[in-house]
């Protein structure tokens, strides 16, 4: 990290406080101070990163709870909803969460990749300041429930939403890809394939410049097309909740 970035992150904290202000709790109970919970990043995206257990199994059943209470899905035929402006708290809640879970990793996993020099930059953090200190983080809400076979065509987030976007899945497991929007690639650069991110149940993923920009994401549930290390994944349904905020209009 900069100094620079470790000095406007040192701010945030004294504005929003961290994880030390909250009491200790066990490692992998997925709270805000859970030190098992690392960014991990997507190597060939700049700006995905992936929060592998962000919800403990617990945190995602009562969530899952709450969403079915609150009726947002009451028919199977019914697959989105949509909230603007104020989220309701489960989702504050949220947000919050994902600010303390930035704020508190210092730290974040590198895989080491033998014999190779492209290991992320150490100070490659997970959310550019300026988009941690914005107030609201997210003001927009996307709930989808995708029954088994069903997915997302590739597309770039429109851009009536600023940069900085979390997904968290739920239930079913599925495997998004990346793509690169074409004509967005540094010049010399081979092109790439499409990327495979593996999003598990209480994971979560941060996109913000590049991998907002220039890649497109999809979840291609046909049957053959959702492999994880060779393995067919079984699919059940999954609900994501998307975050996001919306630009404003002068
Ligand atoms: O369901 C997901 O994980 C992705 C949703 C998404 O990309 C969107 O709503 O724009
Ligand atoms: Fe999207």
């Amino acid at each position: 990290m900069t100094m620079d970035a470790a000095a406007s992150k040192e701010i945030l904290r004294h504005v929003f406080g961290d994880s030390s202000d909250s009491e200790d709790l066990e490692p992998g109970d997925g709270s805000d101070s859970d030190p098992t919970r690392f960014w991990e990043p997507i190597k060939q995206i700049k700006g995905l990163w992936l929060c592998r257990d962000f919800l403990s199994p617990q945190h995602q059943s009562s969530l899952l709870s709450t969403i079915q209470n609150e009726g947002w899905f009451t028919q199977a035929s019914h697959n989105q909803a949509m909230r603007f402006g104020d989220l309701p708290a489960w989702a504050d809640e949220l947000s919050c969460s994902i600010r303390k879970v930035a704020l508190a990793n210092d730290y974040v996993f590198y895989p080491v990749v033998l014999g190779s020099n492209d290991g992320v930059k150490e100070n490659a953090s997970p959310f550019p300041s300026d988009l941690l200190c914005r107030e609201p983080l997210f003001d927009q809400l996307i709930l989808n429930s995708y029954q088994s076979g069903e997915g997302i065509c590739a597309h770039v987030d429109l851009m009536r939403f600023e940069d900085g976007i979390a997904i968290l899945s739920l239930e079913s497991s599925c495997v998004m890809h990346f793509s690169q929007v074409e004509g967005t690639s540094r010049e010399n650069d081979p092109p790439v394939a499409k990327i495979p991110v593996y999003l598990t149940p209480g994971s979560l993923i941060f996109m913000s410049g590049e991998a907002r920009y220039h890649w497109k994401h999809e979840i291609n549930r046909t049957p053959g097309i959702q492999k994880w290390e060779g393995e067919e994944l079984t699919q059940t349904r999954r609900i994501s909740i998307t975050l996001r905020k919306l630009c404003q209009v002068e």
